[in-house]
């Protein structure tokens, strides 16, 4: 563990009722650095992710061990909120998925909740949250129209721009890009390395090629285990584990 660890894995156990999921994971998540999740079909990448923001809490028959610390706090500990750990380390999801509502209550929606009614205070959050996530320019003229109404690549913008809204220190991206064409796909790359400036970027991907462009960290999974993690360019270019070269050859997966 470094200084700039945000979250701290250690020995990590899951169980889907009787059947393992995850064995004895252990990895640094760096602040401000983008780390990727790669491995083939059913390895543990999105069980992984979601245990950080405690989603698998939602799954009945889900078992885990082990600690995962968030600044040095246990994200399972008793005193630990679920809704309040989700605001600070939020998720994007595969398929983009905004609220049937406008673009402008979409990115209101979390900071509402929250308790903020000054209309000024949510056009400022809205602004920039827009801003952050590479939309401003695209729907500024068009706020109050139907986000879904917007292009795939600008809907998964938009739901990154929902998250920002509630100030985290984390996103979690399980495939962000799987449903989106070559060019939002380099719109949203293009943002994570604008993000990670300031926040901590977990990313799940199926394309090695995203994980090197991206990522500073990689780990890679197979069948529940973490077999490798390091530097991104350590693990693409000199892997110490046989089975991390032959996946990232394609050799299988
Ligand atoms: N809700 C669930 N209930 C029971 N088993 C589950 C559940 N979610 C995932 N699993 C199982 O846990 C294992 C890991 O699944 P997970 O979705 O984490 O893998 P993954 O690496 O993200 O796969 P993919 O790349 O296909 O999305 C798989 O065997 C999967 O069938």
């Amino acid at each position: 563990m470094n200084d700039d660890t945000i979250i701290n894995v250690r020995n990590l156990n899951l169980w889907y009722g009787e059947t393992q999921a995850l064995r004895n994971i252990s990895m640094p998540i760096a602040h401000q650095k983008v780390t990727s999740l790669i491995g083939p079909s059913g390895c543990g990448k999105s069980t992984l992710i979601r245990c950080f923001n405690r989603m698998n809490d939602l799954v009945s028959g889900c078992r885990i061990e082990g600690s995962l610390t968030f600044h040095g706090r246990d994200i399972y500990g008793s005193g630990a909120d679920a809704v309040d750990i989700r605001m600070q380390i939020g998720m994007v999801f595969q398929k983009p998925n905004p609220f049937p509502k406008t673009i402008y209550e979409n990115i209101a929606y979390g900071p509402r909740i929250h308790g903020i009614r000054d209309r000024a205070e949510l056009d400022r959050i809205v602004e920039s949250s827009l801003k952050k996530a590479a939309l401003w320019e695209e729907v500024k003229t068009r706020l109050h129209d139907s986000a879904l109404g917007l292009s795939g690549g600008q809907q998964q913008r938009l739901c990154i721009a929902r998250t920002l809204a509630v100030n985290p220190e984390i996103i979690l991206m399980d495939e962000p890009c799987s449903a989106l064409d070559p060019i939002a796909t380099a719109k949203i790359e293009d943002l994570i390395d604008e993000l990670k400036k300031d926040y901590c970027v977990v990313i799940v991907t199926h394309s090695m090629s995203q994980a090197a462009r991206v990522s500073d960290f990689t780990a890679f999974m197979y069948l529940g285990d973490l077999i490798e993690f390091g530097e991104t360019r350590q693990i693409f270019e000199n892997p110490k584990k046989e089975l991390t070269e032959n996946y990232i050859t394609g050799r299988f997966g």
